[in-house]
């Protein structure tokens, strides 16, 4: 087996901005109050390696820092220290619907998220029945996506991303809008990429789901990776029962 995903060292800082009213910085300054720090580490040190195929559920509870490790492996963030080394193509479903843009239909978002995913023209044309159909929305395809629901946006994304044939597939809380039977039959899609020996990384606060899915857990606490093992173990230990 060979890395990949390799994350060595990373570290990623937020810049937070408090927001105060203009009576609220006069009394401060009158006070002499000082200044609140503004800076906020997500990830603080953070060294992993993901062979080829695994299956890895990314655990951790609101905060950790598990969606600005996903947006750091696929691009979509710039770490502040370390490196990343990724083998192969990635897709990710991190935030939903990020590549699309809201006065295009449906039919053009396709296009131009299949573009922006790595696929070519003629790729997108030859999978486009087969999106659609994943979509299970063919009558709203040529409506402008600015009058979908929160539900049909995530089904053409999940759709669309699925398609690309990624070897990795970075997948956020793919579960979070869908309707049941669109979730089951993600699972069950998420499940034909891992037999097919795809790497990927999934983050879920469905932890039964994503620890009967997953061949291996990593749980982050504040920014740190504290437990790396098999997923029901460290499912087990963020409900406190080990
Ligand atoms: N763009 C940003 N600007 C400032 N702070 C941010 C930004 N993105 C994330 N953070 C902060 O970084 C920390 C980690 O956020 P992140 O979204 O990675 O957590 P998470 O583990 O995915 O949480 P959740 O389970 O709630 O989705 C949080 O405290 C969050 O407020």
């Amino acid at each position: 087996m060979s890395a990949s995903i390799v994350v060595e060292d990373l570290v990623k800082t937020f810049r937070i901005k408090h927001v105060r009213s203009l009576k609220e910085i006069a009394a401060r300054a009158v006070r002499g109050a000082s200044e609140r720090p503004n800076a906020f580490t997500a990830l603080d040190d953070v060294t992993l390696s993901i062979e080829e195929g695994e299956t890895v559920a990314l655990l951790g509870f609101n905060g950790s820092g598990k969606s600005t490790l996903l947006k750091c492996i696929s691009g979509v963030l710039t770490p502040d220290e370390g490196r990343i080394g990724l083998r192969g193509s990635v897709a990710g479903l991190i935030e939903v619907g990020a590549g699309f843009h809201p006065d295009l239909t449906g039919r053009e978002n396709v296009y131009l998220n299949g573009a922006i995913l790595g696929m070519s023209e003629a790729a997108i044309d030859a999978a486009f029945d087969s999106i659609v159909d994943f979509s299970e929305i063919p009558d709203f395809i040529d409506t402008e996506v600015k009058f979908y629901s929160s539900g049909m946006f995530l089904r053409l994304a999940f759709a669309v991303a699925v398609h690309t044939d990624p070897d990795i597939f970075l997948v956020d809380e793919i579960l979070a809008v869908g309707d049941e039977p669109f979730q089951r039959k993600c699972i069950d899609r998420i499940k034909e990429l891992r037999d097919e020996h795809k790497t990927l990384v999934i983050v879920s606060h469905d932890l039964n789901m994503v620890a009967d899915l997953c061949t291996r857990g990593i749980l982050l606490e504040h920014g740190r990776v504290v437990m790396d093992d098999e997923p029901h173990a460290v499912v087990r230990r963020m409900r406190g029962e080990e």
